[in-house]
């Protein structure tokens, strides 16, 4: 269900400026995310399109049709939403929380809490957390069961206010992740508004930088704006390491791999004279044996230099040159999509292709 904004603007009742007349088509089934600075206006665009907010002028389009032709009510019973710390109910279960919905859309009771365990279970939280409240989940749980709880209208369109801000980072790639995963499997109109640049390019199918005083900046992929960032305050606002986050989009076939001395762990290595990668008996990497070392008898998981990153054929080119850079013998492991060591690349190599695709015409 795509959603159209069409000259959009919002100005509040003491003169602000919202947002200032927006133009963008959020097309069917993807995730496009509104990023830039607080104050730009992104919350309130969000907002008109479940008429939270109403535009002062310009349309808002949900499927073609105008949001300021149905009722709020409607409107909203068919869109889910997602906010930060989650706005859970405090004094229902986890549980309760999750079945609001289809209970107000007249499930019975049984039905809509069948649905809800199934929810949970989706967004991958344990079903004994269905009996606790709010307040005794940790946050990055909380958030799950927010998302949960916007699923469970089983609406085509997510609208997901700044919904993983308040979790440490590393619970927050795993949200992301989990969001990314659910998406593949749903296939929702997805708006997403965050302040931070790499969730909006990790999610985004598109990205829209806004600025403040409510003007779209630039709005594109993830890889056009980290590539042609359009001004100064794309490219200021994108940061400034851009050229290389650049390269997780860049993906080719063309980074040449070369053969490396495998030995496997558990065998005797016998002696030589260049960097080999160990690999147990499935030929999955376990780690770098130095030039010339002599190792007593079988190589042991002991006698290895820990290796760096591995590159995935096929993946993204900054992956072949982490690999490359982040590995004690300037050989970055390649394996193939079951782990396996398929051979070496060094960083020249992968540079090689990065060169021959500038300004990222590849990516
Ligand atoms: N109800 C309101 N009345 C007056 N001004 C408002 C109102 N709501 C928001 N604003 C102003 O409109 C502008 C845009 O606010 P909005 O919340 O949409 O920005 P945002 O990009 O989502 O910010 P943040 O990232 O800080 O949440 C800001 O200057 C804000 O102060």
């Amino acid at each position: 269900m795509a959603i159209e904004f069409q000259g959009v603007t919002k100005k509040y009742p003491d003169g602000t400026v919202a947002v200032d007349n927006l133009s963008l088509t959020v097309e069917d089934g993807t995730i496009t995310v509104f990023v830039g600075p607080s104050g730009c206006g992104k919350t309130t665009s969000l907002r008109m399109i479940n008429r939270m907010v109403e535009p002062t002028s310009g349309t808002v389009l949900l499927d073609g049709k105008d949001v300021c032709d149905s009722p709020p009510a409607q409107l909203r019973r068919g869109i889910g939403y997602v906010i930060q710390h989650a706005g859970l109910f405090p004094h229902r279960t986890v549980l309760d929380n999750v079945a609001t919905v289809p209970l107000l859309s007249g499930w019975g009771k049984a039905k809509a809490r069948d649905r809800a365990a199934e929810l949970l279970e989706i967004v991958g939280l344990p079903s004994e957390l269905g009996k606790r409240y709010p307040a005794q989940l940790s946050g990055g749980q909380q958030q799950r069961v927010g998302v949960a709880r916007a699923l469970a209208a089983d609406s085509p369109v997510l609208l997901m206010d700044e919904p993983f801000s308040a979790v440490d980072p590393i619970v927050r790639e795993g949200l992301q992740d989990e969001l990314l995963r659910l998406q593949q499997q749903l296939g929702k109109t997805i708006v997403f508004v965050t302040h931070d640049i790499d969730e909006a390019v990790r999610l985004g199918d598109k990205v829209a930088v806004m600025r403040v005083g409510g003007k779209l900046a630039q709005y594109g992929t993830p890889s056009d704006v980290l590539r042609h960032p359009v001004d100064d305050f794309v490219a200021s606002f994108v940061g400034k390491d851009r050229g290389y986050r650049g390269l997780s989009f860049l993906t080719s076939e063309e980074v040449r791999i070369d053969p490396i001395d495998t030995v496997e762990v558990g065998t005797v290595p016998g002696e030589g004279a260049t960097w080999r990668i160990a690999v147990n008996g499935d030929g999955e990497p376990r780690g770098w044996l130095p030039p010339n070392s002599t190792v007593d008898g079988e190589l042991t998981e002991r006698d290895l230099v820990a290796g760096g990153s591995l590159y995935q054929k096929g993946t993204p080119v900054r992956g072949a040159l982490d690999a490359a850079l982040s590995s004690p013998a300037s050989l970055g492991v390649v394996v193939d999509d079951g782990g396996r060591v398929i051979g070496a690349v060094t960083a020249r190599q992968v540079l090689d292709v990065i060169e021959q695709h500038p300004q990222g015409a590849a990516g």
